[in-house]
C-alpha cells in the first residue's frame, strides 16, 4: 500500500472530531494533515485547543498535538494539504449543507457525520455492510457540483446501527412490521456525566429528532438506486422511542418484528451468525471479522460489557424469542460513538478508498 492518503479532520476539536483522531492515530492507510474547527480555536495547537475538553481516555496522540487548526471556514486553505476531509460540525443545517458541498466542490471527498445531507437524493448514505451499491450515485452527485473528483458521502444516525445490522441480514423474509426502542448513551450527545449532570440516576424520555431518524433512515438505507438518486423502500413499517439512559457509550435497542415469511428461530441466529458485507470481503482495515454476534446468555448483550465488541465496530445482539404480538423479539447493541459515528465513517472511507473513490490529489 504506497503512501498514506493525507486527512483532513472539519470539526476536530468536537467529541466525534476527537474520536476520528484516535481512531486514525497509527491508521495504516490515512495519516491527519489537517485539522480545521470554529474561529475561535483557529491559530492554537491542536493540544491547545481541546485543553480542558479532551474527553476519551487514551491520551491526545502524539502526532497530532502540534497541528496549527485551521478556520474551517477557510475551504481553500483547509483543502490544500489534503486527499479527502471527515466532517463533524456543529452548525445549522443550512450552513453544513452549504460548507460541505463547498469542500466538496474544491475537488476534495467529504464523508460526513452530520445529519445536513442525510437526504439529499444524490448524497450515498452507507453502512458499508449494508448497501455499499449506494456508492453507485457519487457519479451523478459529482456532476450536479462540476468537480471530477470531489463528493459528499455520509453515514446515518447512530441509533439505527443497533437494528438496522441484524433486520438486514433477515431481509429477505420480509419484515413487515418494526418496533423498536432505544436506550441511548450520554455521548450520543456528545456529553458525558461531568457536563450533563442531570443524567446521573436519570432517565430523559426523549431525544430531539431522533424517533424520526430512527425510523426513516433504515428505508432510505433499503431504498434503490434509480437514475442517481436513492430512493427509499417502502417497506417494512418501523415505529420507534428513544430513550436517553445514564450510560457513557452505547445505543441499546429492544426490537419487535414480524415478517412475510418467518423464520424459525435457528434460521434467524444462523443469518446472524454467518452474514458478511462487502467490508468483511475486502478485508477493510476497521471491518469487524464478526459482524453480528449473537450471544445466546439470557443477559447479554449488556450496554458495559458488549459495546466494545470487534473494537467497538461489531454488533451484538440477543434474547431472541418468539412474542405474542409480533413474529419475534429482540435486543440488538452497538456502540455510538465507534460504529455509530467515527468508526462507521472511516469504514466509510476505507470502502470508498478500496473502490476507488477516494485517491491521492
Ligand atoms: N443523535 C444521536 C447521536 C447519533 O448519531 C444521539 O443523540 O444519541
Amino acid at each position: 500500500m504506497g503512501e498514506k492518503l493525507k486527512v483532513g479532520i472539519v470539526g476536530g476539536t468536537g467529541m466525534v472530531g476527537q474520536r476520528f483522531v484516535q481512531l486514525l492515530d497509527g491508521h495504516p492507510w490515512f495519516t491527519v494533515t489537517a485539522i480545521a474547527a470554529s474561529a475561535n480555536s483557529a491559530g492554537k495547537t491542536y493540544e491547545e485547543s481541546v485543553q480542558g475538553r479532551w474527553k476519551l481516555s487514551t491520551p491526545i496522540p502524539e502526532g497530532v498535538k502540534n497541528i496549527v487548526v485551521q478556520d474551517a471556514a477557510k475551504v481553500e486553505e483547509v483543502t490544500s494539504g489534503v486527499d479527502f476531509v471527515f466532517c463533524a460540525v456543529d452548525m445549522k443545517k443550512e450552513e453544513i449543507q452549504a460548507l460541505e458541498e463547498a469542500y466538496a466542490k474544491t475537488g476534495t471527498p467529504v464523508i460526513s457525520n452530520n445529519s445536513a445531507h442525510r437526504w439529499t437524493p444524490d448524497v450515498p448514505m452507507v453502512i458499508p455492510e449494508v448497501n455499499p451499491q449506494h456508492l453507485e450515485v457519487i457519479a451523478a452527485q459529482r456532476k450536479r457540483l462540476g468537480t471530477e473528483t470531489g463528493f459528499i458521502a455520509v453515514k446515518p444516525n447512530c441509533s439505527i446501527q443497533s437494528y438496522v445490522p441484524a433486520l438486514h441480514a433477515l431481509l429477505d423474509f420480509e419484515p413487515t412490521t418494526v418496533v423498536a426502542s432505544t436506550y441511548q448513551a450520554i455521548s450520543g450527545a456528545g456529553k458525558n456525566f461531568a457536563d450533563w449532570p442531570e443524567m446521573l440516576d436519570n432517565v430523559i424520555p426523549y431525544i430531539g429528532g431522533e424517533e424520526e431518524k430512527s425510523e426513516q433512515e433504515p428505508l432510505r438505507i433499503w431504498g434503490r438506486v434509480d437514475d442517481g438518486q436513492i430512493v427509499k423502500a417502502s417497506a417494512p413499517l418501523i415505529t420507534t422511542q428513544c430513550i436517553r439512559v445514564p450510560v457513557t457509550d452505547g445505543h441499546l435497542a429492544t426490537v419487535f418484528v414480524s415478517f412475510k415469511n418467518k423464520p424459525s428461530k435457528e434460521e434467524i441466529i444462523a443469518r446472524w451468525q454467518q452474514y458478511q458485507g462487502r467490508a468483511q470481503e475486502l478485508e477493510l482495515p476497521s471491518a469487524p471479522k464478526q459482524f453480528i454476534t449473537y450471544f445466546e446468555e439470557e443477559n447479554r448483550p449488556q450496554t458495559g460489557l458488549d459495546r466494545d465488541i470487534e473494537q467497538g465496530m461489531g454488533v451484538s445482539t440477543g434474547r431472541l424469542r418468539e412474542d405474542s404480538l409480533y413474529d419475534y423479539k429482540f435486543v440488538g447493541l452497538s456502540h455510538n460513538t465507534l460504529r455509530g459515528a467515527a468508526g462507521g465513517a472511516v469504514l466509510i472511507a476505507e470502502l470508498l478508498k478500496a473502490e476507488g473513490y477516494i485517491q491521492p490529489k
